[in-house]
């Protein structure tokens, strides 16, 4: 569907054609079977089909029968309070929070004294918005310590010290070098046996750092006592790709090259910096986004079906996926990889600067903004399909969605009407719903294609990202986190990338705050340009009377592109 088209109620097959996002309501007079359907949780468990088992209590971690301590280093950090600590009020206030014995330690290099912390895990809690017995001893029950992890020994006290009440979760919220550092110099008797080491992106700069952190690692914990985080795996909408590739029959025997011709996992942001150039323009979109965050999801997209969802089975088949990723085609930078900075421009109503004019950011280190890289997967699944990942800020549309493309039908009978377009499946992380496009019959030509999108709408899960991420830390189980093979593997796919970025193979491009990207043809036709421009030659065609007076305010797009906007990549 095309968010941003010009020409309202356009569509291939000559008729209005029902738009995907926002799922659109019921077509009066429509078939009652192909009605689009929205579906809003509201809490408690789903039902099941009639005639079946009752539904099974959602999937529950036992409390670990020990007391655990947390420790927050870095606790006076952004992540500590923007998302740490509301995260873990979250879980203490659901069920999922039940049973734990936890203790919670924050510490950072600062001399901050005790109310300072009270306050700071008080506020969290109230934004967000948890309230109850567990956030009151929480927060009655927490201390501060001050401790400088570079220092020598001061962090191997603080473990020790929060040892003697159980098992120690140590949680690494602290400039990655900082960490790093901090690792290096532990001793592994300095670290009591169940300590688990929480360890943040970016996880190394490369795949040999990758490998070097391992090793320091697993000299102290074993493999599965360490949680490199990747908060996209807590989305509830990311897990929701494991239910609906498993728990149906009708996607997975599609699920291949015999009948998908893309995927496209598109992460686009409509927010700049933040205040966070500290960190970005270290990193860039590529760092940031795209090794991380946007490789996870390809690998639960790509990924051969898992036994069991269990730590082992699950990183098993994500690992093997990523093992066989590579750049695209010829593995060339120049052809199958795309960077880009905005320059100045209109968010919302807001005029935005250069990024290279941003408080804290080094213009001649050349930090792109937005990401693109095109992906193979060689696997007999996969062959022949690309992947394109993209991401990117301070784009003029929010969107944040993997989109499967399937393949034309072999054959239309002849007959049908109008022109097909490909069956789409959109998976959304935010908003967080599912889209199913499909070309049928039209409601005024019965043998005229229209195009209908059947869709759901998910509420939020239950825990936010970090609550999630933190169920797993504190009840030990390390399947949502990034396996250390893994962490190198996302490496490894892109070293080809920052190396020819680095040497300038790739020309960093520019687009104004608040458009659709770099101008000009990006490295696979977007799938919405396309439409776009499919949709633009029809409504041409037509005419732009007739056009805009079908099919109302549809496929004009609230959230569009602007109207001189370029199409995406
Ligand atoms: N913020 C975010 O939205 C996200 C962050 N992350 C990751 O989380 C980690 C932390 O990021 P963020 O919270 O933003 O960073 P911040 O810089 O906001 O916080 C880091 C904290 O660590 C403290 N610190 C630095 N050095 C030491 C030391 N030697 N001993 C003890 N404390 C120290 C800092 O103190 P001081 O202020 O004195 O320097 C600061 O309070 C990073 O790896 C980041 O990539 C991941 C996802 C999102
Ligand atoms: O880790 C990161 O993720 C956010 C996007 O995730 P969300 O959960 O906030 O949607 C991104 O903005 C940020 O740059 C990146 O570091």
């Amino acid at each position: 569907m095309c968010g941003g088209c010009h020409e309202p109620g356009a569509a291939t097959s000559g008729r209005p054609r029902a738009r995907a996002a926002p799922v659109p309501p019921a077509t009066p007079g429509g078939s009652a079977l192909l009605a689009p359907v929205r579906r809003r949780r509201e809490g408690g468990p789903r039902r099941g089909p009639p005639g079946r088992a009752p539904p099974r209590r959602p999937r529950r971690l036992e409390p670990r029968p020990v007391t655990t301590t947390l420790v927050v280093l870095g606790a006076g950090g952004d992540l500590a309070s923007r998302l740490l600590l509301p995260g873990l009020a979250d879980l203490l206030v659901s069920h999922h929070g039940e049973g734990l014995d936890l203790r919670l330690v924050g510490a950072d290099r600062a001399e901050h004294d005790q109310d300072w912390w009270t306050e700071r895990v008080r506020g969290a809690a109230e934004a967000a918005d948890a309230r109850g017995p567990a956030v009151d001893r929480l927060v009655e029950g927490t201390r501060y310590a001050s401790c400088d992890v570079s220092a020598d020994d001061d962090l191997a006290g603080l473990v020790a010290e929060a040892a003697q009440d159980g098992d120690v979760v140590l949680y690494f919220a602290l400039p990655p070098d900082v960490t790093a550092g901090a690792l290096r110099s532990l001793e592994p008797e300095q670290v009591p046996g169940g300590t688990r080491l929480v360890l943040e992106k970016p996880f190394g700069h490369d795949a040999a750092s990758a490998a070097e952190l391992n090793g320091v690692l697993t000299r102290l914990v074993p493999e599965d006592h360490v949680h490199r985080v990747d908060h996209f795996l807590g989305k509830s909408t990311v897990l929701n790709i494991l239910g609906l590739r498993f728990a149906n029959r009708l996607f997975e025997p599609l699920w291949s090259a015999t009948h998908v011709e893309r995927v496209d996992v598109v992460f686009d942001e409509d927010l700049g910096l933040a205040g966070r150039a500290g960190y970005y323009d270290g990193a860039g979109a590529l760092a940031d986004m795209v090794q991380s965050h946007l490789l996870q999801l390809l690998a639960l997209i790509a990924m051969d079906p898992p036994a069991t969802i269990s730590e082992r089975d699950l990183r098993d088949r994500k690992a093997e996926v990523l093992r066989a990723t590579r750049l695209w085609d010829s593995g060339d930078p120049a052809s199958c990889t795309r960077r880009a900075r905005w320059t100045a421009g209109r968010l919302g109503d807001e005029e935005v600067g250069a990024y290279a004019d941003e408080p804290g950011v080094d213009p001649e280190r050349g930090t792109e903004t937005l990401a693109e890289v095109v992906l193979a997967v060689d696997t007999w699944r996969w062959a022949g399909v690309p992947f394109r990942l993209r991401s990117g800020k301070a784009l003029g549309r929010r969107r944040k969605e993997a989109v499967i493309t399937f393949k034309h039908v072999p054959h239309l009978p002849t007959g049908l009407l109008g022109t097909p377009s490909p069956t789409r499946l959109r998976i959304g992380f935010g908003p967080d719903d599912i889209t199913l496009e499909l070309d049928l019959n039209g409601q005024d030509d019965a043998f005229g294609l229209e195009r209908t999108a059947l869709g759901t709408e998910l509420s939020p899960g239950e825990l936010t990202a970090y609550g999630q991420v933190l169920l797993g830390v504190l009840h030990g189980d390390p399947t949502l986190s990034v396996r250390g093979d893994t962490a190198e593997q996302c490496w490894r796919v892109l070293e080809p990338v920052v190396a020819a970025w680095r040497d300038g193979r790739v020309p960093l491009e520019t687009y104004p705050a608040g458009t659709g990207g770099p101008r000009g043809h990006g490295l696979l036709e977007d799938v919405d340009a396309r439409e776009c421009a499919e949709d633009a030659q029809v409504a041409a065609e037509r005419g732009p009377r007739r056009a805009a007076g079908e099919g109302g305010s549809e496929g004009s797009g609230g959230e569009g592109r602007d109207g001189d906007d370029p199409p995406v990549a």
